[in-house]
């Protein structure tokens, strides 16, 4: 089977100042370092074959959204190799948009990036108002959307510049039923051509119907990789095992993660 994203030892780092004081210092003080570490993603590979659907699985800050942001190349990783073998495209409300500009100039700014000719701007153009139902808002500052509508927006251009990898993450959270329904048939017209698609939800019974294969992420980290079934019944038990945890057994696991997440800077 040919790879179209190869995801390998890929760590995301960050820095975490306790003080406005300690972020300064750290800029300041030559060979002292302040502040702590944080690992948003830790030592996470993976691959995915050619027409995969792979669904994104963990708690709120497992890693989900740092993952896909740099699959699809809008952050850097701190270290670790990915590659990805085609065109990537990303959904997600809060990215890739530029909130001055109106949904039109939005469309057509993103067209002339990827490359597309004046003729075949205006073609797409009109495909892309037509599926966002935006209707006369097309011509209104994005800051003025609401966040459904932001989706809207940046799943109709997403998906009508028909890229290899399609990467939508929580997209379809904030959209209504009907716009949901209708992004659902279009991702299955992906499937059907054999496009490589991750999904991230926190709709187990979305994910269930639609991936084929599941990552489920626990601080940063691969805790299982494998078919949907299988990672999703591992992940639900989990999920049911946590919110039956007490107060103290919570507290240890969160202890856990905490430390298992962060590295301390030595001031030496
Ligand atoms: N720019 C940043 N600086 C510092 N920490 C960050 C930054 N971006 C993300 N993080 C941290 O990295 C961790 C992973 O965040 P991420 O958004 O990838 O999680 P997620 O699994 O998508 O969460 P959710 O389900 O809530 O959307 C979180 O603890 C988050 O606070």
């Amino acid at each position: 089977m040919e790879k179209s994203v190869i995801v390998r030892n890929v760590s995301k780092r960050y820095k975490l100042y306790g003080r406005k004081l300690e972020r300064l210092k750290d800029l300041l003080i030559p060979r002292k370092s302040y502040g702590k570490e944080f690992f948003a993603l830790r030592d996470v590979s993976f691959e995915a074959e050619k027409g995969d659907i792979i669904g994104f699985v963990g708690v709120n800050g497992s890693g989900k959204s740092t993952l896909s942001n740099i699959i699809a190349g809008v952050i850097p990783e701190t270290s670790g190799e990915v590659t990805v073998n085609g065109q990537a495209a990303l959904i997600a409300v809060n990215i890739g948009l530029d909130r001055k500009l109106s949904g039109r100039e939005n469309i057509e700014l993103k067209l002339l990036m990827l490359g597309f000719n004046k003729k075949e701007i205006s073609e797409l153009e009109e495909e892309i108002i037509e599926f966002s139902e935006l209707g006369e808002f097309i011509d209104q500052p994005v800051k003025s959307y609401s966040s459904g509508m932001k989706s809207r927006l940046g799943f109709s251009i997403s998906v009508n510049v028909d890229p290899d990898i399609l990467i939508i993450d929580e997209a379809l959270s904030v959209g209504d039923k009907a716009f949901a329904e209708k992004s659902l048939a279009k991702m299955m017209e992906f499937k059907e051509a054999g496009k490589t698609m991750f999904f991230v939800s926190h709709s187990i019974g979305q994910m269930r119907s639609f991936c084929e294969k599941a990552l489920w992420l626990e601080f940063g980290e691969v805790k299982m990789f494998g078919q949907a079934g299988e990672v999703l019944d591992e992940y639900e038990a989990f999920l049911d095992n946590y919110k039956n945890m007490t107060k103290k057994e919570k507290k240890k696991f969160q202890k856990k993660a905490a430390k298992k997440r962060s590295k301390r800077q030595k001031h030496s």
